[in-house]
């Protein structure tokens, strides 16, 4: 079978029409930069990468070594490209704007460099999650302001797999498409083309340590899914939590199921626990590419007007039957 890669993919789709000479490069340096990472975190003790770094990020939480590593990587590979009018990222208090003696374009770039960071210490699988965006017209010097649209916006989305092989899915818009790194090679290659969420499922992911702050619909949820075959939804439900949402979420990608950050009270002051620019836009995107939805409960991700680049919301996402049946018990009184 002739083997496609990633770069060939995406000059298929730019003949296609369906992405710019712009777009394509600008994903092809993420896809780098992915790489960069991959052999980082693939490295581990040898390379004295584990463990804390030793500072706080803006959201007030320990930096792992990693966290500042492929922050730096992602950072210092979009800078040059002339494809980004700026960045923004999980660490990293405000815009990130792009040295004034590189080209700029007409892209804004968004990541959670290093998802699941409570996992790299224990060998478990982590990953990176990107956004894309354009920078309004008339917006020379990015502010804030220009990274709050809907995540409806995004022209494209993706996210990083390091598990035990580094994958890369990606949606510009048409489907929701994966590669696999040949570390020989040191390409990506395609290898799924449209995933897709069946409507249906018997798995759902939620960390049930946060039972006792969960909201009323929640807590009826998951309490019907747990009483199985002899509950009001008459089936078995089986229960996986990775505590990455990458993998969770590439996992509903694959097979199907229900992943839930909801609201609590543990962090309503917050307004939920996931970041909205970050995580929640780019995998709503990919969910929904792959036929599923992605809601806080009370309303599509999507549609979210946000007011805040670190912004935080509930997130309850995968196949669409299961989705919408919880969104409907956030409808009940
Ligand atoms: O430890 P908890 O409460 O189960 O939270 C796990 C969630 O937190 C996250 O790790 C947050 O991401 P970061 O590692 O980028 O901060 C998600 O990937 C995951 O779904
Ligand atoms: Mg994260
Ligand atoms: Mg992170």
């Amino acid at each position: 079978m002739r083997s496609v890669t990633l770069t060939q993919f995406l000059i298929e789709q730019q003949r296609a029409g369906r992405i710019t000479a712009d777009l394509r490069l600008l994903i092809e340096v993420v896809a780098r930069a992915v790489k960069a990472i991959s052999v980082n975190i693939s490295k581990g003790a040898l390379a004295g990468v584990l463990g804390e770094a030793g500072t706080d990020n803006v959201q007030g939480e320990a930096q792992k070594k990693l966290d500042v590593i492929a922050n730096e990587i992602l950072l210092q590979a979009n800078e040059w490209g002339g494809h980004l009018a700026a960045m923004a990222s999980e660490e990293v208090e405000t815009v990130h704007q792009i040295p004034f003696d590189y080209p700029k374009g007409g892209f804004l770039l968004l990541f959670d460099p290093l998802d699941g960071s409570s996992n790299i210490d224990v060998n478990i699988s982590v990953g990176t999650i990107f956004s894309v965006l354009r920078n309004p017209p008339g917006e020379a010097e990015p502010t804030e302001g220009s990274f709050l649209q809907p995540g409806r916006e995004q022209v494209a989305a993706g996210y990083a797999v390091y598990g035990p092989s580094t994958q890369f899915v990606l949606t510009v818009g048409k489907g929701v498409h994966a590669f696999t790194l040949d570390r020989e090679m040191g390409s990506f290659i395609y290898t799924q083309p449209y995933m897709t969420i069946p409507a249906d499922t018997h798995e759902f992911a939620i960390n049930t340590s946060n039972a006792r702050f969960w909201e009323a619909p929640l807590k009826r949820y998951v309490d019907e899914m747990v009483q199985g075959k002899a509950g009001p939804l008459g089936k078995d439900y089986n229960m996986r939590w990775v505590a990455s949402m990458v993998a969770d979420v590439h996992r509903i990608l694959t097979r199907g199921g229900v992943f839930m950050y909801p609201m609590d009270e543990k962090c309503r002051h917050q307004g939920g626990k996931l970041r909205l620019m970050y995580e929640a836009n780019p995998m709503a995107m990919l969910v929904e590419q792959a036929g599923g939805a992605a809601t806080t409960g009370r309303e599509r991700i999507l549609d979210v007007q946000p007011v805040r680049l670190h912004q935080r919301v509930p997130v309850i996402l995968g196949s669409k039957n299961e989705v919408e049946r919880v969104s409907g018990y956030h409808r009940e009184p």
